[in-house]
């Protein structure tokens, strides 16, 4: 198979300009979404960087040839920057310029002051194969768990597009002096051109797939979670809840329930306004975050309402935390808005060996030991079964 070297670079201009054209209209569906623009813009430069090698525009080819790879390595610094905004939320913005004004030096002194193809190709096949592995390499370190597979497709792209530019460097290094040309039919030319096209095409999809993993995970997120607090929602707790049960169910394993109420909270909505309610809201929602492991789960079950499940947890054991995140929140100062104040919370708590592994009746146990703490007085933790023994005892009186 004889592949046309022009042709290949035609292809993969045109290919790079509309991978960016596909880039952007990603981005623009990817809300807040940092880096996706810095991938089009690359892929931009880098078609048209390899569409001004190929066409020359009637220019001296040696400024156009120079032109071209320095816009080459500007792309391949927009997607190293691109990659670090998406992964971190901000980039070092002095990578990309540091690749072009190397790119950029190297071509103007191989190409106009010492012209030599050679050592052109070797320079600049390196500081390609050098910033390609930059981008492997940021897309394989820090990995979040939900985006790994996209990371590792696109991070493996970027890998062979790396690989690619080296073996250019040392095939051209390796062969008699003279003999290479960017036209030349030598089989490095078309093969280069055609694993470059592919792997840019890979690339292309696997940044499209992290956009696409980190909007279904944000997605997901949204739906689980209580946009004040950042604690679970009640759905999600419910669906937690389910499937602990049947875990209990199956091997006997303990589940305790926390039902937490913050007292007279009307009261500080109504004296000191509503966004300090939200703030209380917010304060209590991160002093129990805090407390619990991180097998547990918290959840805003409603209004001023939180609920924590404990697995492998009994009732005495429970009452121990609660009591623990009680005082804890007693003793804080909530300032805000040029308002400090302190509040309390009352607590129930029921756990499965009384009650059974069902949510409902869990909820129902931990709710009214709930209740009974307030009616005790506020700012106390109440077991159920303290409730269950305190009633036999009133019918036994
Ligand atoms: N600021 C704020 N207030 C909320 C939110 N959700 C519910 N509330 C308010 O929480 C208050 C709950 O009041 P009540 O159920 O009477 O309970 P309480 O005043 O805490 O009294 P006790 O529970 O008996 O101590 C209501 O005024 C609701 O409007 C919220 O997200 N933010």
């Amino acid at each position: 198979m004889t592949l046309d070297i022009r042709t290949m670079m035609v292809m993969v201009s045109a290919l790079s300009v509309l991978f960016s054209a596909l880039l952007t209209l990603a981005g623009l569906h990817g809300g807040n979404t940092r880096g996706v623009q810095h991938w089009a813009t690359g892929s931009l430069c880098m078609g048209l960087g390899l569409g001004f090698s190929y066409t020359h525009l009637g220019l001296d080819s040696t400024w156009v040839l120079s032109f071209g790879a320095t816009l080459m390595a500007a792309g391949i610094g927009l997607q190293f920057n691109g990659i670090q905004a998406f992964k971190t939320g901000h980039c070092n913005r002095y990578i990309p310029w540091l690749l072009v004004v190397v790119v950029f030096i190297q071509s103007i002194w191989f190409v106009v002051l010492h012209p030599d193809i050679h050592a052109r190709v070797i320079a600049n096949s390196l500081a390609f194969s050098i910033g390609n592995a930059a981008c492997a390499r940021a897309l394989f370190i820090r990995i979040d768990q939900p985006l790994r597979t996209a990371y590792w497709f696109t991070g493996a792209s970027f890998t062979v597009v790396a690989a690619m530019f080296l073996a250019r460097a040392v095939i051209v290094f390796l062969a008699p002096p003279d003999t290479y040309s960017l036209y030349a039919q030598t089989p490095i030319n078309p093969a280069s051109f055609f694993i470059g096209s592919m792997a840019q095409m890979c690339l292309t999809f696997g940044l499209v797939l992290m956009l696409n993993y980190r909007l279904a995970t944000d997605l997901q997120k949204l739906a689980s979670t209580d946009m004040l607090t950042g604690a679970l929602n009640r759905r999600s707790l419910e669906q937690e809840a389910v499937r602990l049960s049947a875990r209990c169910n199956r091997t006997g394993d303990t589940l305790a329930v926390l039902m937490i109420d913050v007292d007279h909270f009307k009261s500080i909505n109504d004296r000191y306004g509503h966004p300090v309610g939200d703030e209380v809201l917010r304060r209590l929602a991160a002093v129990a975050q805090k407390t619990i492991r991180s097998d547990d789960y918290f959840a805003r079950y409603g209004g001023e309402e939180f609920c924590i499940l404990l697995p492998s947890t009994l009732e005495k054991d429970a009452w121990i935390l609660a009591d623990r995140l009680r005082q804890t929140y007693a003793a804080m100062v909530i300032e805000y808005d040029g308002v400090a104040l302190s509040s309390t919370i009352s607590i129930g708590v029921s756990d499965s060996t009384h009650t059974g592994v069902e949510f409902a009746s869990l909820i129902a146990a931990a709710d009214q030991a709930m209740y009974r703490a307030k009616l005790e007085g506020r700012n106390r933790v109440v077991m159920h079964s303290d409730q269950v023994e305190l009633s036999v005892d009133v019918v036994l009186l």
